[in-house]
């Protein structure tokens, strides 16, 4: 079986094609810059890197040009699109409404369009997506895998913020959680490495990419972690502000004159490491070059960076009362031994940890590098949420169900 993942941003497609038989990915790539100049694809098939360079105006012409370039005699991996036997698709937010993986039809469709107003910037351009790829793709089964499903576990007082409760009835203001589909994946594969079962684990979870979250995960069901009703709350990200006192918004309205708009953008594009550097750094690798490098703006923003995610390790472990392992994963996780570094060696030597520094100087392995003595492991795992959706996608398809059980 083959399956196309398809995961749409507003301005972007990334795809694979997997082969099921043996969860190879046959191609992967991404299209750019999608109704902005100088719109393009990115295509990998094996070791062979292309870029088409072409304009791309919707979702739909991108979606073609993916198609175009999978079935082409040069770049291509298949012969026709016949050999495409479902598609699984991103999506970010699935509302109180589906825990799980979904078959996708009208109802589901009306329903993801129904929480767009919890998303407005990740679920219109799903939902773009999905409706051209069923144009595109009318005769195989589309399969919908929420960034949100995995949270849904999550007890009421791990999800209820203390506002008035009507606010949630009336707008389901709520602790929702995202990268769920990598969290799930990665509390998994730690199960397997430590040869453990997973209903036998406390787990902690951290996935620091440019978007960052932590999540607890006790006895394999997500009951906390740090994203909320948007993916802004939480850790301090990238571009992302992460938890603040809710004072400071209407504060800076007021004082600076501020519209609603405005201060969602000053909040999720210029703060976060972008905001403690002046303007100067987003990129993790620039600001850590710097920090080696002491210069004193970059070092203070990283040890601003890393004391959030021990601050929620050490509430977690609370929260669970206990933890088994803790996980690294995504872009900053996974590839950087100096962040790991300095979260563990400042932060977790009162859980009985002690880092091996040999096993921890690694990039995008996949490992333990808490030394054998340790109480509490450590772990690297590389995430790979689109291995996720194409196998809920074909267990979907497989088993001819409409949805998957998480727990
Ligand atoms: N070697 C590295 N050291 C530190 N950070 C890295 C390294 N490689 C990638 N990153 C960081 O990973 C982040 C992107 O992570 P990723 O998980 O791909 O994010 P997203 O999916 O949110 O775009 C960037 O901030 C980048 O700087
Ligand atoms: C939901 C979310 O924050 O995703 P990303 O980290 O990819 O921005
Ligand atoms: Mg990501």
């Amino acid at each position: 079986m083959k399956i196309l993942v398809v995961n749409c941003g507003s301005s972007s497609i990334k795809y694979q094609l997997l082969d099921m038989k043996n969860e190879l990915v046959l191609a992967k790539g991404i299209v750019e810059r999608i109704g902005i100049d100088g719109s393009r694809l990115k295509h990998k098939k094996g070791k062979e890197k292309i870029t088409i360079e072409k304009v791309i105006s919707n979702h739909k012409e991108g979606l073609d040009l993916v198609i175009k370039t999978l079935t082409d005699k040069e770049t291509g991996v298949i012969e026709n699109i016949n050999e495409i036997d479902a598609v699984g698709h991103r999506v970010v937010h699935g509302g109180e409404l589906f825990a799980s993986s979904v078959l996708i039809d009208d109802r589901v469709i009306k329903e993801i369009e129904a929480n767009a107003f919890l998303a407005p910037l990740h679920n219109p351009p799903n939902i773009q997506g999905i409706k051209a790829a069923m144009e595109l793709l009318p005769d195989v089964p589309h399969v919908a895998v929420f960034d949100t499903a995995f949270h849904q576990s999550m007890p009421e007082k791990a999800y209820l913020y203390a506002i008035p409760k009507e606010y949630y009835r009336k707008y389901k203001i709520r602790r929702y959680g995202f990268h769920g589909t990598s969290h799930r994946y990665v509390a998994a594969r730690v199960a397997e490495i430590l040869g453990k079962p997973l209903n036998e684990l406390k787990i902690i979870t951290a996935h620091i990419g440019n978007g960052a979250s932590i999540a607890a995960i006790d006895r394999g069901r997500s009951v906390d972690t740090s994203m909320g009703f948007t993916p802004l709350e939480g850790l301090v990200m990238g571009t992302r502000s992460g938890d603040i006192d809710p004072a400071i918004v209407v504060f800076l309205q007021e004082q600076e004159g501020l519209t609603p708009k405005e201060i969602n953008d000053l909040l999720n594009k210029k703060s976060g490491m972008l905001g403690l550097t002046d303007g100067k750094y987003s990129d993790m690798r620039e600001i850590e070059e710097g920090a080696i490098a002491n210069d004193p703006v970059c070092k203070l923003a990283h040890d601003i960076y890393e004391y959030r995610i021990a601050k929620y390790i050490g509430a977690y472990t609370a929260a669970m009362n206990g933890v088994d392992a803790i996980a690294f994963t995504a872009g900053v996780g996974e590839n950087s031994p100096y962040l790991r570094e300095n979260v563990v060696k400042k932060y977790l030597g009162y859980l009985g940890i002690t880092l091996d520094e040999k096993a921890n100087d690694c990039k995008s392995c996949e490992k333990i590098i808490s030394t054998p003595d340790s109480k509490v492991k450590v772990l690297i795992v590389p995430t790979n949420e689109e291995l996720v959706i194409a196998r809920d996608t074909k267990e979907i398809v497989e088993k001819g169900i409409k949805e998957l059980k998480l727990w």
